[in-house]
């Protein structure tokens, strides 16, 4: 089988959803390459909890799998716990007849006061699932076996929707060619190595180790890569304040190229100059931060924004393909 399923912006691009069919019932999901955890709003969520949210009711087809729980925190230090049912679950027509589906008893205020958001689909590797006594496997992995090619396809957009193809490559979404890289799954992680960071013709030094993540709104770059680049931005300062680095909201924002598999590509300075950093939009938030106290670098959405991605699983090497949209 393959499908494709829309991925619908929230406001400023923070986070994309998606609609899925969970026993029947339609959650949009935020699909996080960053975990791996298929975890829903449910009737166990505590109304306090869950007012606004779509919600999963296990009761019409779910199994209960007596015992089992779940923890999950994210970068962000949002998280969320629960207990776990098999039940069938559809994402753009492809169906997990029998999928682990977490229902959440508990959730952190970020994800109860975002009520566009009814609960996380993990595609990385379900080394990481967090179901006790038993890991789970994440959607991809429960359906890849029945998939035309075992891959996705991530195509995000700037402010509209783009698109979760499982099963095939649309060649009409890319341009150019496919650059494909080793990817190291020892962490759970899409996994791989970054080269050469440039704007303006500059050098910034070398990303290294990188996670293509959807579930991280921004750039998380090395400290040396990233203070090299807001160099470049007059009136740019890395305020503690406002969370990280903001610059004038009218400033000239440059470009950003970064070298995967010996091809540069490149996320628009657009990209970059992220949200307002406050009411009076005078300071704006930049899509690049530093990595600091996370270990490796994660290209979020505003990266994976200006890419197509190809999550390769077909051979018993996982690799990753980019291409520029
Ligand atoms: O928080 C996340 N990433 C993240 C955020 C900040 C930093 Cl420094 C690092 N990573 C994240 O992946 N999610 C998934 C769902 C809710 C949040």
């Amino acid at each position: 089988q393959s499908g494709s399923v829309a991925a619908n912006p929230e406001q400023y691009d923070e986070s994309y959803l998606c609609p899925v069919q969970v026993g029947g019932q339609t959650l949009n999901l935020d699909f996080d390459t960053g975990s791996a955890d298929l975890w829903v709003f449910s009737t166990l969520t505590p109304a306090s909890e869950s007012t606004g949210h779509a919600k999963y009711n296990p009761k019409t087809s779910g199994k209960a799998k007596s015992g089992y729980t779940w923890n999950i925190s994210y970068g962000d230090n949002s998280g969320a716990s629960g207990t776990v049912y098999a039940d069938k679950v559809v994402v753009g027509g492809v169906t997990a007849t029998s999928q682990a589906v977490e229902a959440a008893t508990s959730v952190s205020t970020q994800f109860m006061q975002d009520t566009d958001n009814d609960g996380l689909l993990g595609l990385a590797f379900s080394t990481i699932n967090t179901v006790q006594p038993q890991q789970q496997t994440t959607f991809f992995d429960t359906v890849k076996g029945t998939l035309a090619k075992k891959l996705f396809t991530v195509d995000l957009k700037a402010g509209t929707a783009g698109t979760y193809d499982f099963g095939y490559i649309d060649n009409s979404k890319y341009s150019g060619t496919i650059t494909y890289v080793p990817v190291k799954t020892t962490n759970g992680f899409w996994e791989f190595t970054a080269g050469a960071a440039t704007a303006n013709n500059r050098s910034l030094g070398s990303v290294g180790d990188a996670i293509a993540d959807t579930g991280t709104t921004l750039m998380y770059l090395p400290t040396a890569v990233t203070s090299a680049y807001y160099a470049q931005i007059s009136g740019s300062t890395n305020s503690a304040d406002a969370g990280g680095y903001i610059f004038p909201c009218d400033a000239d924002v440059p470009d950003f190229h970064i070298a995967i598999g010996g091809k540069s590509f490149t996320v628009p300075g657009e990209y970059i100059n992220f949200t307002p950093a406050d009411n009076s939009g005078e300071q704006c938030f930049g899509g690049i931060q530093p990595n600091t106290g996370i270990g490796f670098t994660i290209l979020g959405d505003v990266f994976l924004k200006a890419m197509f991605v190809v999550f390769d699983q077909t051979t018993s090497a996982p690799r990753l393909g980019f291409a520029a949209q």
